[in-house]
This record gives C-alpha cells, sequence and structure tokens, in this order.
C-alpha cells in the first residue's frame, strides 16, 4: 500500500499542481525580465558615460560620436577650454603625468570649431602639425620629447620609456619651425658616436648621456660600422 502524506496528497490533486506551475512561470518570466533588463543595461551605459547615445544625431556617424566624446571638455578642469586629463599609460612616471586629450570646440581634425572659443596653446599646435604629418599616437599620447625619438629606420629597437622632462609650452613652440613643420622625427646622422671594445662600459656611457634631455639617443646599439655598415647611411640614419 502506498504511503499516504498530506502534502503529496495536496500536490497530486489538480488545483495546488496549477498553483505551483503558475508559480513557475512566473517566477520564469520575471527572471528572464530581468536578464534582458541588466542585458540592456550594460549595452546602453557605457556609450551614455561616453557620451554616446543609441541614436545620435542624424547625419553623425557612431565613428565620429566616439571621437566627438572622446575630446569632451573635463569640467572639473580648472580651465573649462582644456579636455579630460588622463594618466599617461606608460612610464615609471605615468601617475604624475597627464595628458591633454581634447579640447571644448575642436573637432576630430583638431581645429576649432567656434573660432575663438579657446586659446590656441603652443601644445596643441604641436599635436595638429604632427597629426597632420602623419606623426604616430600624435593626439592620445603626450610628444615625445627630442630625446626620446628614435630613428624609424631602427624600427627593431627598443623606444626608451619617456621621463620627465622640463618642457614648456615656450620650448615646444620654439621646436615648431616657422614654416610649420615638425622637427620630432626627423632622419638625422649622428652627432656623437660611441666607440668602445666588448665590456668596455659603452651601454653605461650611453645610458648616462641619454639622461640629458637635449640627448637624442637610439634605445639599441646599432653597430652600423662593424655590422651594418654595409646597410648605407640612409639605413644609419
Ligand atoms: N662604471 C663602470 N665600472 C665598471 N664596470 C662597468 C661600469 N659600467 C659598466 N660596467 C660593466 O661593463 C659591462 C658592460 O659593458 P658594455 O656595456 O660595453 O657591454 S656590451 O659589450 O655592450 O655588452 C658590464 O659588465 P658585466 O656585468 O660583467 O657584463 C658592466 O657591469
Amino acid at each position: 500500500m502506498a504511503p499516504c502524506w498530506p502534502g503529496t496528497a495536496l500536490l497530486t490533486t489538480k488545483a495546488p499542481r496549477k498553483l505551483v506551475f503558475l508559480f513557475t512561470l512566473s517566477l520564469s518570466v520575471t527572471y528572464l525580465f530581468y536578464s534582458l533588463l541588466s542585458c540592456y543595461s550594460s549595452l546602453q551605459f557605457p556609450l551614455q558615460d561616453a557620451g554616446i547615445y543609441l541614436q545620435p544625431e542624424p547625419g553623425i556617424s557612431p565613428l565620429d560620436a566616439i571621437r566627438a566624446a572622446s575630446i569632451k571638455p573635463d569640467t572639473n578642469s580648472p580651465n573649462p577650454n582644456r579636455g579630460p586629463l588622463i594618466p599617461a599609460s606608460r612610464g615609471p612616471q605615468s601617475s604624475e603625468r597627464e595628458l591633454e586629450v581634447g579640447a571644448r570646440g575642436v573637432s576630430a581634425s583638431g581645429s576649432p570649431s567656434v573660432p575663438g572659443e579657446y586659446t590656441d596653446s603652443p601644445f596643441r599646435q604641436y599635436n595638429r602639425q604632427a597629426a597632420s604629418s602623419g606623426f604616430r599616437n600624435s593626439v592620445t599620447l603626450t610628444p615625445l620629447a627630442a630625446t626620446e625619438m628614435i630613428p624609424e629606420s631602427h624600427t627593431g629597437y627598443l623606444e626608451r620609456e619617456p621621463q620627465e622632462s622640463s618642457t614648456t609650452d615656450d620650448d615646444l613652440s620654439r621646436r615648431i619651425s616657422v614654416n610649420s613643420t615638425v622637427e620630432y622625427g626627423d632622419k638625422r646622422l649622428p652627432q656623437a658616436i660611441i666607440i668602445g671594445v666588448k665590456k668596455g662600459g659603452t651601454r653605461a656611457l650611453l645610458e648616462a648621456l641619454r639622461a640629458h634631455p637635449d640627448v637624442r639617443a637610439v634605445g639599441v646599439e646599432p653597430h652600423f660600422f662593424d655590422r651594418n655598415y654595409e646597410k648605407g647611411l640612409e639605413w644609419y640614419r
């Protein structure tokens, strides 16, 4: 004979089974609803944070909207015309170094959309000119000082970590020449060569000289005269 518990007897009757079914169904529907809601939120909120909405203004491509958002003004900044300040991603002093990624009224090409809305600092002039001359990461990274540049021909070389320098806007404006060409990154033959025997301490000398802000040094010894001479001066430059 089958055991007869009051609870199971209740469940086997039709009405409670219907209730359990409806309760389970409502739970499932609620779960589904919340899942969809959280999915929607995680899709939308980051875009809203970046100032991008699901339906941007007509005629503005999503890419342009992202660009525009990335140069939103920093309302916390003492100067509202300055863009948001974010820490540089590289270098040991990155927490101390901040760079300006944009400014109000600056279009993606870097020109002011409202003339006279902000004063054009030498830094921005540099960024614009460097960007137009194809300088890598010119808009999003702090410009490297002359000492930090490595000739493009030496692609295998390590790029030195940018260091603190005393470069001011005045310095930058002096370095931007009158004919509006940026002086960074041009290829030149060296003005000094370190020659030494193996294990003679040449690396230590190079690193010591590199510490000077006016010295621009390669990252890896080029070994031009002993290994790469046949590649010619264009390679060496
Ligand atoms: N100031 C000073 N005094 C004494 N010794 C020094 C100094 N500076 C560098 N060194 C030592 O020099 C060695 C590296 O020399 P190089 O940079 O010429 O090496 S390399 O040939 O280019 O690989 C390397 O030696 P090892 O550590 O035995 O390799 C350095 O420790």
